[in-house]
């Protein structure tokens, strides 16, 4: 089974749901206190936000749009803080609230905007609280200044640390999870991945796409022959010589055994007939040498096209299966397309 490397928005997603029960169920709780206090607008917001909190733990679950629902969310959560801090009548301790914020931005927003959603609503909570606040003498208003300044810029440091540290972590993963460990090239699961990107590339520009599967020939025996050891060698040098043969544009991945597949963009199956004896060519050329000892390596390759053989991958990578098997009773040594053997020389 083919596996999607696509990264999830799934932390987002929990952290997001707990946060909208937790805003539904506060929404509820302060509305009521602050119907009793006489806040009605007050409460009459925060109901309405927390049913809105409602509606949107049922959307979450399944948008595509998660980031666009986010801010939905948090532009609305910021500014009603912003204003219980504002109107009279409210407590002090409402700016505990503020510290939050740079919590919520980095983990819902990720760093970028995150950290402008900080800095914007902790600026303008800074300023809210000193004008309704900060009536003490000197130097206790400049104490207080400087404790709530500090306390929101440590929250929005640990945030940015956390946030910085957790995406290159995720990357490294990812990029991890989509090596090949062996040659280093991309692995299916990348594969999967580009297909994805080149394929919806190739039908904007209506430009055609194909797909090779590559497989050396008689592998078995350089492994038998020479061990294992020999064998990898093989394969990071046969690696070397598909990658150096191999357009930027288009995408090379080992798919496990001495397999390997090409995605070419822009190629038709004929092109990526040529393109392949192209390489062909080039390992012929350049053999493995093992103590001054000559190990000519040969693949077989299939080839499919985008649209005329399939649309999807798994398809795609099916006919250039049964092509390669046809290379490969022909005598090895060749490419096929569209069922007919290109033998090489
Ligand atoms: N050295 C090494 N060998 C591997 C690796 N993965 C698979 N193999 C070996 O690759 C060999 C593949 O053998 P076969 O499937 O018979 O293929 P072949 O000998 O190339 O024969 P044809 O494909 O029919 O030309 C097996 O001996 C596997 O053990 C690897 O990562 N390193």
């Amino acid at each position: 089974m083919i596996v999607s490397l696509e990264q999830s928005q799934q932390h987002r997603r929990d952290v997001l749901r707990l946060l909208l029960w937790i805003t539904f169920i506060g929404g509820c709780l302060f509305s009521a206190v602050n119907v009793i206090r006489g806040l009605w607008w007050l409460a009459g917001l925060e109901i309405v936000y927390g049913l809105f909190s409602l509606a949107l733990i049922r959307i979450i679950r399944t948008t595509a749009h998660i980031r666009v629902w986010t801010l939905a969310y948090l532009i609305p959560f910021f500014s009603i803080m912003m204003y219980a801090l504002y109107i009279p009548n409210t407590s002090s301790s409402t700016f505990v609230w503020i510290l939050t914020i740079p919590v919520l931005s980095y983990l819902l927003l990720g760093r970028k905007v995150g950290f402008w959603s900080s800095l914007v609503f902790v600026v303008v909570g800074i300023v809210i609280y000193h004008f309704r606040f900060m009536t003490g003498d000197f130097p206790l208003n400049v104490a207080t200044t400087l404790n709530i300044t500090l306390s929101s810029i440590a929250m929005m440091s640990f945030a940015h640390i956390y946030e910085r540290n957790r995406e290159m972590n995720e990357e490294r993963l990812l990029d991890l999870a989509g090596t090949d460990r062996l040659t280093g090239l991309a692995n299916r699961m990348k594969l999967v991945e580009s297909f994805a990107r080149l394929s919806a590339l190739a039908s904007r520009n209506q430009v055609p796409l194909a797909v090779a599967l590559v497989d050396l020939d008689f592998f078995k025996r350089i492994n038998d022959q020479y061990g294992h050891g020999v064998g990898d060698e093989t394969l990071c040098h046969s690696a070397e010589l598909l990658k150096s043969g191999t357009k930027t544009t288009d995408m090379l991945a080992r798919l496990g055994g001495e397999e390997f597949a090409l995605i070419m963009l822009s190629a038709t199956g004929l092109n990526a007939v040529d393109h392949l004896e192209e390489i062909r060519q080039l390992f012929h050329k350049h053999p493995m040498w093992v103590s001054g000892q000559k190990i000519p390596i040969t693949f077989s390759a299939g080839v499919a096209e985008l649209n005329v053989d399939g649309v999807d991958l798994d398809t795609l990578l099916s006919k250039a299966d049964g092509r390669l098997y046809l290379a490969k009773r022909s005598g090895r040594d060749c490419v096929v397309s569209v069922d007919e053997v290109y033998a090489g020389s």
